[in-house]
């Protein structure tokens, strides 16, 4: 793994994935949206499985923007299919073989899985440059979600990934408990995505699709939002706010609540916040998140952090990356508020927060004693240098 720090990336065209599992209702919300004009230059691309003919048909009847990836699922083939229909999108754009368009919805596979997705557009030679991961919108069917995610480790690494988790078929729901258990357990998937029900009307759905999101190429973007170091950190408060008529209950004595919790523990989704009060080297941070990836392998999800760079303090790095691959660097023109600590969310899956706090404590004590090692022999070779010089 490499941390690269990337030429200018602004003016990369924003890309929104929306993910969620099978029948969750992604073909009905990108087709609301088709109708409002605000998607005019948007494209969409929708990859499916070879047997699940019917999206074709629903989508493209719908309108001629949309593109269709047929040869499986986007986990397998992400890096030929995917890399290749985007990279080429942007090449007839350019030379203006097709209409020009400003923004992407990728209308990934029920099965699909967001890591390896995520992952080609944060990779140098494939897809960064040209695009960049707006946002991530997983649909919660919340009629079948607890088979589902019982069943199908995919939906939770969906959720896991989403920025926002958008509701669906809440109408045909009869328990009246399924909004509220679906959104407790979404929240302890994610403690920092948005829950919301769809609003259907084109207009709205378009919003959501067509939102820019953050834009790490842009040096004055604020990245707070899309951190979100509070939520990570204390993952309850999420709860409290989200649980709607649970909220009176914060003594514990919530039985649904402890059950709903002991459900998704066995899922192992995490998120740990790595914060450090002094400046790290370019090389202490290196060591420090090729140390992380190299212990956690894939049990790593998703990083991304604001970093205080030694020598750079007036202005944060921006790192991120999917599973064990990727770390990018940006820059930002100044921190966001007077908290300039480096903070990197890292979540996990199936590592505990105590072991990974042990893996960096240990990385900190190695890492100290490598650094110290290598200052203390440049110091030598320059004495050395200079009295043979002398
Ligand atoms: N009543 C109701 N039906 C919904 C809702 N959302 C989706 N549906 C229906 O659920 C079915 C599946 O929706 P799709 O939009 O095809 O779901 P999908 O996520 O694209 O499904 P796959 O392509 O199989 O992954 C369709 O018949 C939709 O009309 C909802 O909120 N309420």
């Amino acid at each position: 793994m490499a941390s690269q720090t990337r030429r200018s990336s602004a003016g990369r065209i924003p890309v929104t994935l929306v993910t969620g599992f099978l029948g969750s209702g992604k073909t009905t919300l990108i087709n609301a949206a088709l109708r409002a004009p605000g998607m005019a230059n948007t494209v969409v691309v929708v990859n499916e499985f070879g047997e699940v003919g019917l999206d074709h048909q629903l989508v493209t009847s719908s309108s001629d923007q949309v593109m269709v990836l047929e040869n499986g699922c986007l986990c397998c083939t992400v890096h030929s299919d995917l890399v290749g229909t985007l990279n080429g999108l942007y090449h007839d754009r350019a030379a203006g073989r097709i209409p020009s368009f400003d923004n992407v919805v990728i209308e990934t596979s029920g099965l699909a899985e967001p890591g390896p997705v995520l992952q080609a557009f944060l990779s140098e030679p494939t897809l960064d440059g040209l695009y960049r991961v707006a946002t991530v919108i997983t649909l919660v069917d919340v009629v079948n979600w607890r088979g589902t995610v019982e069943r199908h480790d995919e939906a939770v690494r969906q959720v896991a990934f989403a920025d926002r988790v958008l509701l669906t078929k809440l109408d045909l729901a009869g328990d009246p408990q399924a909004e509220a258990l679906a959104r407790r357990d979404i929240a302890d998937l994610n403690p920092a995505a948005e829950i919301e029900i769809v609003d259907w009307s084109p207009k709205a759905v378009a919003a959501l699709l067509t939102d820019k999101g953050f834009d790490a190429g842009d040096s004055k973007a604020d990245p707070r939002p899309w951190l979100k170091v509070a939520a990570h950190e204390n993952p309850n408060d999420h709860h409290h706010h989200d649980h709607g008529h649970h909220h009176h209950d914060h003594a514990g004595h919530d039985h649904d609540h402890h059950e709903a919790h002991y459900h998704l523990r066995g899922k192992g989704v995490e998120s740990f916040v790595l914060t450090r009060e002094a400046p790290l080297s370019r090389d202490e941070l290196q060591f420090l998140l090729d140390g992380i990836s190299q212990n956690l392998g894939a049990g790593l999800l998703r990083v991304k952090g604001l970093v205080n760079i030694a020598g750079e303090s007036g202005k944060p790095a921006v790192i991120q990356g999917a599973q064990h691959l990727l770390h990018t660097m940006t820059w930002l023109d100044r921190w966001p508020d007077k908290d300039d600590r480096t903070r990197i969310v890292f979540i996990t899956q199936g590592i505990a927060s105590a072991e990974l706090r042990e893996i960096v404590e240990l990385l900190d004590r190695v890492g100290a004693r490598t650094f110290k090692a290598r200052e203390r022999a440049k110091i030598l070779q320059e004495a050395v240098a200079r009295r043979s010089a002398g």
